[in-house]
């Protein structure tokens, strides 16, 4: 079926522009969402806990800091960009109390809707702008006059006019500069989960540390194996971004291309491909949403072993160096802009 897209002529930025946006975290997408909304002429208010380390930061850029009880009760649209595991708790305590009629529950990503962790009452529209970038991403884009494609959906529709109202608010963040696709939540977390676990995240960073180790292991320099299979993959990734990877092919020798072609699937083989299928099913049937929740709610033990081993892989030690010596790379990720 084909997906209906919208740009910018397509949305009505008014329509966000007379509510009141109460944006809950200030974090990644958090503090992107808000100073954009509030640069498109917005009122917006950042909702946090007590002792909350983003409140400084917040604080800094102007934007008033409230509760999220109190955020939740004078806004009339709520959108939730806390950490997934934790947005429950905040909604039953929080902001279920505080929702009115015709009040819109938002989300930028469908984990607590699509796996039935939030239920919210029949009075209030349920809707989602999900960024398809990291939110640091998000807000520079945004200050570039660019933009990061959105997906837009609707759960609920108790005003009749929950879409325009998410494709308004897209707008605002600048997704509708790239492009805002129309899906379900249900949709947008499985592609999503999927996508960050299989290629962007998990399997990327993994396919960059075992090349880092297949050629430190054989005795070749940890910086020419950094350079090679890291810094590199960056400037091949933006062809494949400007052009597709039809562009990437036309840019590299014709042995690379050669290799490219012959080898690439030899790495990525049937037997990966099984293996994504698997990760797909997992998230489809609830194990891994299962699994997550209870890591996070056991103190996230192997998350916190998991991310120290990787923080302790030789290729941070060697990158840290090297991008040390290149000014223009080690831009610093600040809550700003
Ligand atoms: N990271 C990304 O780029 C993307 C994220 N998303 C989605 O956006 C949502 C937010 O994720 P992300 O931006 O990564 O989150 P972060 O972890 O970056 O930020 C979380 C924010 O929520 C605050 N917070 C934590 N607990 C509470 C609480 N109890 N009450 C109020 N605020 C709280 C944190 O405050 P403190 O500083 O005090 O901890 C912080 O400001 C998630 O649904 C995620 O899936 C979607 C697309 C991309
Ligand atoms: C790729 C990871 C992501 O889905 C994102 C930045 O889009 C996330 O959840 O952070
Ligand atoms: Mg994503
Ligand atoms: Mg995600």
């Amino acid at each position: 079926m084909a997906v209906e897209i919208f740009y910018d002529d397509d949305a009505d930025l008014s329509i966000i522009q007379g509510r009141k946006v109460a944006v809950i975290g200030y974090g990644s997408q958090g503090h992107a969402h808000s100073l954009s909304l509030r640069d498109s002429g917005v009122d917006v208010r950042i909702g946090l806990q007590e002792g909350s380390k983003s409140r400084a930061k917040a604080e800094e850029q102007g934007l008033r800091v409230l509760s999220v009880a109190e955020a939740a009760a004078e806004a009339d649209v709520i959108m939730i960009l806390a950490p997934d595991t934790k947005q429950r708790f905040i909604y039953e305590e929080h902001i279920a109390p505080n929702l009115k009629d015709g009040d819109a529950l938002f989300f930028g990503h469908g984990f607590n809707i699509r796996y039935d962790l939030i239920k919210p009452p029949a009075n209030v529209d349920v809707a989602m702008v999900a960024p398809k970038g990291p939110g640091h991403l998000v807000r520079r884009q945004f200050v570039d006059g660019k933009g990061v494609p959105c997906l837009i959906a609707v759960e609920q529709d108790a005003s009749g006019n929950a879409q325009a109202l998410a494709l308004s608010y897209a707008a605002a963040i600048g997704g509708a500069r790239a492009g805002v696709i129309k899906t379900t939540f249900t949709e947008e977390t499985e592609t999503d989960l999927f996508g960050e676990q299989a290629v962007l995240c998990g399997g990327a960073s993994a396919l960059v540390q075992t090349g880092f180790e297949v050629l430190t292991e054989a005795g070749y320099a940890p910086e020419i194996a950094y350079f090679e299979v890291l810094h590199e993959l960056k400037l091949i990734v933006d062809l494949m971004y400007e052009g597709g990877i039809a562009r990437q092919r036309y840019s590299i020798s014709d042995t690379a291309e050669y290799g490219d072609l012959t080898r690439g699937p030899r790495v990525i083989s049937p037997a990966v491909k099984e293996e994504m299928k698997k990760i797909l099913g997992e998230i489809q049937d609830g194990t891994f949403a299962r699994e997550w929740v209870a890591e996070d709610e056991a103190g996230r033990p192997n998350f916190t072993k998991l991310e120290d081993q990787g923080n302790q892989h030789p290729i941070e030690k060697t990158g840290k160096k090297l991008r040390d010596l290149m000014s223009w790379v080690d831009r610093p990720i600040t809550e700003t802009a």
